[in-house]
């Protein structure tokens, strides 16, 4: 399991650098934990434009940063939010003027510089402290006068250099805030040493470039990096082009070597379509880098293909993760895209441009074609049939590229939709869905992408929301992918497990459904790529390591599905204490487990609370009754109107079978230990005996029916003599026999008035019956009783239970359920109803889709 490694709550400024490694520290956290760095893999963190656009934006960013970063991290960062644009329009309307011939900066161009910046002094104002923002008022006024020089004299030759101050002025204002308020921070101009061989190719001088990075950074400081802006070898400043700070975050990742990226941005995730118009587009949690890259390539709104190409290096051995994630809601998982398995292989999603041109020419067929790929790169072309798809830019080059060739050219307008995916291209059954999805769009061609994680069709139209949709409906309208976490290998979960094969073969509703968790006590095997179902408790064997419950907790809130249902098959307390918590993170719970369901009234409550409050689900048909249909059967009434007033019968299937066989031939306790041996009991059948267990059935039971009541409110009659109540149960196991004389007497005493012994669950609600000391009307108990030998509760077939509800429907005439109600077969398969009920649930559930103002 991931470890958490310690971050920046609040260090403090004496960090020292000895032969320039990183000595770890104790460092001072601002509130009262102690926070103690340790050395760890590199992170880069890069923050969007509109994630520092305002104070409030930035003050957000510094609280990602105290949760999220470590000091030997990095951290990129965008211009102020559109102050790149604003310095272009500037940077534009100079150009105009001149070539009007105006010599002086216009009044108008005067007026943008100073808008601009103000904006920034008053960012620097808002943010630091009066001698930090003096200092850094003194340098923003330094750029303006270096900014306005250059706009009334040089702009040709310092067009980079103007673009550059919106990164400079952001990275330097974020510096000095971290400095002033979170950590040792240093600011790096990438000019500095990103070094690229021109902008057209954005190629990166990697060898130079690491080495003087390496220089710069100061260890024992959080580096803050412009992002967007490099050299040439020439020591010309240059950008990296359209979403450039991206780009230079996966660069600066791959120089470093670091673990992982975070773009943190206005969106929360990759979608499987553009959520602004699909919305029932689902959050892609992981991506295979292949796909994520074919996905930008495509006309992905938030990742583009060449912010991937420093990460996806096939020589290497070294796999940087990178992920996309939200600064307006740090909390909500994001998508990650790397290397991964089987599942997130399976994941389809859709894509769209317009606006593209069908290029035909015989010199896109034989020998040419290659040439032409390599110089165009194409959205895709088929070199067979002599035609490629390209955007409206490059119309102009292609027909000069092949003047040269001597070759005819048509161009044709057209768009493309795609679907994609790990090898989609390769898959028939996705290649037949998509071209039946589109059958009313007429597409040209469908042709499969270069790298096969594409299929692509050729519109004559420009491709339309409602077809968009349409697709996008028809590719992932079964792909809710469910993991599922099974707690307790024992007696039921083993069963469970066993029945988990055939389930997932035979069962539509589990389709998606993923085994992604095994946990025991001591022991957990996590998989987020699955573990194979066939051999569950032999992986479960080999690899499952150790493990507490906040090591649980942290991987359940980073799970990377649309949906986890954890299935509690422990008899633990101590498990059932996590639930509150498990529902606060949006996952479901199916529960063989009593606790959570029979504990205190205010808890109860208030699980029922934040499982309702986060969308949760909860089932527990098997607490009572095991696999009979119980739980439903109220639920049912009291859907359909009817209110309960009684409930009673044999609610335990050991007390059941015990009392059912027992007849004085064969030993009290022979059958006890027969009736573990068989798993009917409870793990420790004293549960059983004492009431225990029968009592918290018929609180759930009440529960169930609409009433508030806690376990002391059903007077419980405990078999169990003193004397072994606080054994071990291996203790109370071998003296098992002292109880032998009680129940041979009780039996010999019911006989001699021709009468039976029974276990029997008694509630009873009559409004009459409300007075001073029973303000609820409510009388309840569970207890040993003499019955008549012909008494419905007395002719049970061994192990059964029997459940008597009478209600306003069925008042005179009750209610009665009957049958097996414990064992393995039941329970199991009781589990198996509830995970089949939850599954179709949660398909009917659309993915909600948050956006902050997308861009
Ligand atoms: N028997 C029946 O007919 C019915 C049983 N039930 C309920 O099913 C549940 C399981 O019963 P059964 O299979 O007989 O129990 P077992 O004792 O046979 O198995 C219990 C399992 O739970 C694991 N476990 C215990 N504590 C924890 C914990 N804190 N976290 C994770 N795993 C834990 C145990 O791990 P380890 O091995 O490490 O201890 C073990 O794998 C009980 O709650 C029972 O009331 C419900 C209906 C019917
Ligand atoms: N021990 C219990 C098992 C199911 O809850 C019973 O016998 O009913």
């Amino acid at each position: 399991m991931k470890q958490e490694s310690s971050t920046l709550s609040k260090v403090n400024n004496d960090s020292s650098i000895v032969n320039n490694e990183f000595i770890e520290h104790d460092f001072v956290a601002q509130g009262t934990a102690e926070n103690k760095l340790a050395k760890h893999a590199i992170q880069v963190h890069k923050f969007g434009g509109s994630s520092l656009a305002t104070s409030e934006c930035i003050k957000r960013v510094l609280e990602i940063i105290r949760a999220n970063c470590q000091l030997n991290d990095i951290v990129v960062v965008s211009a102020n939010g559109k102050t790149t644009d604003s310095l272009f329009a500037i940077y534009s309307l100079v150009e105009r003027t001149i070539a009007e011939q105006e010599k002086q900066l216009s009044d108008e161009i005067t007026a943008a510089i100073s808008v601009l910046a103000q904006s920034q002094a008053q960012l620097i104002t808002e943010l630091l402290n009066a001698n930090n923002s003096k200092q850094l008022l003194c340098q923003l006024d330094k750029d303006i006068s270096q900014l306005t020089t250059w706009l009334a004299a040089d702009i040709a030759q310092h067009k980079n250099d103007i673009l550059a101050f919106g990164e400079v002025w952001s990275a330097r204002l974020f510096s000095a805030l971290l400095n002033e308020q979170v950590c040792p921070s240093n600011f790096i101009d990438a000019r500095d040493f990103l070094v690229i061989d021109n902008e057209q190719s954005g190629l990166v001088d990697n060898a130079t470039s690491a080495a003087q990075l390496r220089q710069r950074r100061q260890f024992g400081k959080l580096a803050v990096i412009t992002g967007y802006i490099s050299q040439d070898s020439r020591g010309t400043s240059c950008t990296l082009g359209r979403n450039g700070s991206d780009y230079s975050a996966t660069i600066i990742a791959a120089l470093v070597a670091a673990s992982n990226v975070t773009l943190w941005t206005d969106v929360d995730g990759i979608y499987s379509a553009d959520p602004r118009v699909v919305p029932s587009a689902r959050k892609l949690h992981r991506l295979p880098n292949g796909v994520a890259k074919e996905l930008g390539r495509l006309g992905n709104p938030v990742l583009h293909a060449k912010t991937l190409l420093p990460l996806i290096n096939p020589l290497s051995e070294h796999h940087t993760h990178l992920h996309v994630a939200s600064s307006f809601d740090a909390q909500v998982i994001g998508t990650e895209i790397g290397k991964f398995g089987q599942i997130a292989k399976q994941e389809l999603s859709v894509t769209y441009l317009n606006d593209l041109l069908l290029a035909q020419s015989v010199s896109f067929t034989g020998d040419c074609a290659a040439k032409a790929r390599a110089e165009f790169a194409p959205i895709c072309m088929d070199d067979q049939q002599g035609f490629m798809v390209i955007t409206q830019a490059q119309q102009k080059s292609l027909s000069h590229w092949l003047a040269s060739h001597d070759v005819e050219i048509t161009f044709k307008p057209v768009a493309i939709i795609a679907t994609v995916g790990h090898r989609v291209a390769e898959r028939g059954d996705i290649k037949a869905r998509f071209k039946r999805s589109l059958k009313t769009a007429k597409p040209l061609q469908l042709v499969g992408g270069d790298n096969s994680h594409s299929v692509i069709a050729i519109l004559p139209e420009p491709c339309s929301i409602e077809l968009l949709n349409k697709v996008h409906h028809e590719m992932t309208k079964d792909a809710r992918h469910i993991g599922l976490v099974v707690a307790g290998m024992g007696n039921i979960g083993e069963r469970f497990l066993s029945l988990l094969p055939a389930q997932l073969n035979n069962v539509y509703a589990l389709e998606n459904l993923h085994l992604v968790g095994l946990l025991s006590s001591k022991k957990a095997l996590i998989n987020n790529d699955g573990i194979d179902v066939n051999q569950a408790t032999s992986l479960f064997a080999q690899q499952a390591i150790a493990y507490d419950n906040d090591q649980l907790i942290s991987w359940l809130t980073q799970h990377p599905y649309d949906e986890l249902i954890v299935v509690d098959i422990t008899p633990s307390e101590d498990f059932s204490l996590l639930y509150e918590r498990i529902f606060a993170l949006g996952i479901h719970i199916i529960g063989a487990n009593k606790w959570a369901a029979s504990s205190s009234t205010q808890a109860y409550n208030k699980l029922v609370n934040t499982a309702d409050s986060h969308n949760s689900l909860w089932l527990g048909n098997t607490t009572v009754g095991a696999g009979l249909p119980i739980n439903y059967a109220i639920d049912d009434l009291r859907q359909s109107g009817d209110s309960i007033s009684e409930l009673s019968g044999i609610f335990s299937g050991t007390l059941s079978w015990l009392f059912e066989t027992y007849d004085g031939s064969v030993k009290f306790s022979t059958l006890l230990l027969n009736a573990l041996a068989q798993g009917i009991t409870e793990p420790d059948p004293r549960e059983d005996l004492s009431g225990r267990d029968v009592q918290r059935k018929l609180l759930i039971l009440a529960r169930k029916a609409g009433f508030e009541l806690a376990l002391e409110d059903i007077d419980c009659q405990n078999l169990v003599p003193e004397a072994l109540q606080r054994l071990s149960l291996e203790d109370f196991l071998s003296r098992a026999n002292e109880l032998d004389d009680y129940f041979a007497s009780a039996l010999s005493e019911a006989t001699s008035k021709a009468a039976c012994i029974r276990y029997v669950a008694r509630f009873q609600y009559n409004a009459n019956a409300i007075t001073g000391n029973n303000p609820a009307g409510i009388s309840a108990k569970v207890s040993l009783e003499v019955l008549p030998k012909n008494d419905p509760f007395a002719n049970l077939i061994p192990g059964d239970n029997i459940f008597k509800i009478n209600s306003r429907w069925y008042q005179d005439n009750p209610l009665i359920i009957q049958g097996p109600g414990a064992g393995r077969d039941v329970t199991a398969g009781g589990l198996h109803s509830d995970l089949v009920k939850i599954c179709q649930q949660l398909a009917h559930k659309q993915n909600q889709v948050k956006i902050k103002g997308m861009s």
